[in-house]
């Protein structure tokens, strides 16, 4: 009987590593396979092993194929999407000379201020690369590593993102893709390579970097023989070039240049993030400015304190995060990690407005509003990004995608409802990033666009909420408590 292909695509996440074992043809997702992967550090510091990452990569693929009861000689092809912007600096045999410092790591937040200025400011930074600095673009870490570790900057072989370094594990390529090389702060969304003027202002020698492949679907390479001992697959399957987690959820939800446009997707897992794909190059100070996979756009806008700061405020109320009512006249700004937008990458969370009546349900629900708020404040501008008027009637009535750990939980999607008053869609697949990097996966192995199979697939389809009416009161209290708070938050 013939049998059809699978394609393999994997999410390495903040948290977590997911792999999903895809129906090339269809779509059809026949298992997830997890393995978790620690964060550590305290203060700003956040770091991980990438090891760490590679290990679980290999745990989550095997549990992957032993739950779909998969013949792993099936599968055609694997692309990995990872998280953003975190700064992986390995030695000549590939080994990384210490732990990595990901997105939410906030002690390069002098750098990224002294970066900004010797450029000039904050437009020469998005005239070039897209976006300007904060303490999550890679540039600024690297900058701090050279102050404080001039050892491992001058021992470096290699520098990489957490996905290339995985994909390079793969496929013993050194590769990378547009989207997630937009992140970096030393790509030139301008100019689609990288800008010589950012390597000089950062000391960074272009050969330590990574090819950067024509689009996240591009076979990077093929699956070498050790790696595929480790992970049970076929040897020289092919290797997509992969991308950034969320450049590769738009994919997974078939936004891109041969698919939906200007469409809004809010992402709740442990960063908050909105974007949209559009075919305009964005230039805006503030947002990031980043390439999609596909050689579309990808403005978007994130937020250090989403789930994971909501459920710490739920555990220190001892409630479960579905117990969460209306915030009342409480206001939380859940800023545990600091924050990124708005760029206080010192502050700490913020509770105001409690009176004798409050109940713990109202405090929970107003670290629900915070959280929301501030990513959902980025929103008017990533749809300016795309060239529309937030205002009009056509596109104010656009529904948002809610994907990411999040979006499977009602208070989450009430709130999101609530302060937004837009209509909200939830796609079925809970595994969007997961189901880009099969796209990509399969792109790699078949030469198809990866976002017309996605769209094809129909992996982003799922129930509309229809809108409610939008809870203006809360959202100018939260407004006004941020905006006369920020001079104390920036301390
Ligand atoms: N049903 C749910 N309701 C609310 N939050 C949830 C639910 N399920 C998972 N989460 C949250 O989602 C987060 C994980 O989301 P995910 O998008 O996988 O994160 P990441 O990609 O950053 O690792 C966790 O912090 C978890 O608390
Ligand atoms: O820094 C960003 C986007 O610029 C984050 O969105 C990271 O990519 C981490 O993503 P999650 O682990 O929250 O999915």
């Amino acid at each position: 009987m013939p049998r059809s292909p699978l394609v393999i695509g994997v999410d390495s996440s903040t948290q977590s590593t997911k792999a999903a074992v895809t129906d090339a043809a269809t779509g059809e997702l026949l298992a997830v396979g997890r393995a978790p992967h620690r964060v550590t550090g305290d203060g700003g510091a956040r770091e991980s092993d990438p090891e760490e990452w590679w290990t679980a990569l290999g745990e989550a693929v095997g549990a992957a194929l032993a739950e779909a009861g998969a013949d792993p000689s099936a599968v055609t092809g694997i692309a990995v999407a990872g998280q953003q912007h975190g700064l992986v600096v390995l030695d000549g045999a590939g080994r990384p000379l210490r732990p990595a410092m990901l997105w939410n790591d906030t002690r390069s937040a002098p750098q990224a201020t002294a970066l900004t200025d010797a450029l000039g400011g904050p437009a020469s930074w998005t005239a070039r690369a897209g976006s300007v600095p904060v303490a999550s673009i890679t540039a600024t870490k690297w900058q701090w590593l050279r102050e404080n570790e001039p050892a491992v900057t001058k021992a470096a072989a290699a520098v990489r993102l957490p996905h290339d370094f995985l994909t390079e594990r793969l496929c013993g390529e050194a590769v990378t893709d547009p989207g997630d090389a937009s992140g970096t702060g030393w790509y030139a969304t301008a100019t689609g390579g990288y800008d010589p003027v950012l390597l000089d202002l950062l000391h960074l020698d272009e050969p330590l970097l990574p090819a950067v492949a024509a689009t996240g679907g591009a076979r990077a390479g093929s699956l070498t023989a050790a790696a595929a001992d480790a992970l049970g697959l076929p040897s020289g399957i092919a290797v997509a070039a992969g991308t950034g987690d969320n450049m590769s959820a738009a994919v997974g939800l078939g936004l891109g240049g041969q698919g939906l446009l200007d469409h809004p997707v809010l992402s709740l897992g442990t960063s908050g993030t909105v974007f949209a794909a559009t075919t305009t190059r964005p230039d805006s100070v503030a947002l990031n400015g980043f390439a999609a996979a596909d050689g579309s756009y990808l403005p978007l806008g994130c937020t250090l304190n989403c789930t994971l700061a909501v459920d710490k405020v739920a555990q220190l109320l001892g409630l479960d995060r579905e117990e969460a009512v209306p915030g009342g006249e409480a206001v939380v700004l859940p800023y545990l990690d600091g924050e990124r937008t708005p760029d206080l990458p010192t502050a700490a969370g913020l509770l105001t407005g409690i009176r004798h009546d409050t109940t713990p349900q109202q405090l929970l629900g107003a670290a629900y509003e915070g959280a929301a708020f501030t990513v959902l404040r980025a929103l008017d501008e990533v749809l300016r990004a795309c060239g529309l008027d937030p205002a009009a009637p056509e596109v104010a009535a656009r529904p948002l995608r809610l994907i990411g750990g999040g979006a499977q939980g009602r208070a989450w999607t009430s709130t999101v409802r609530r302060l937004s008053g837009r209509a909200v869609i939830v796609p079925r697949s809970g595994e969007l990033v997961a189901l880009g990097a099969a796209a990509l996966a399969a792109s790699a192995a078949t030469g198809e666009d990866p976002v017309g199979l996605a769209t094809a697939w129909g992996t982003g389809a799922g129930p509309e909420l229809e809108p409610v009416e939008r809870d203006g009161e809360a959202w100018e209290r939260v407004a006004s408590v941020l905006d006369r708070a920020t001079p104390a938050l920036l301390t």
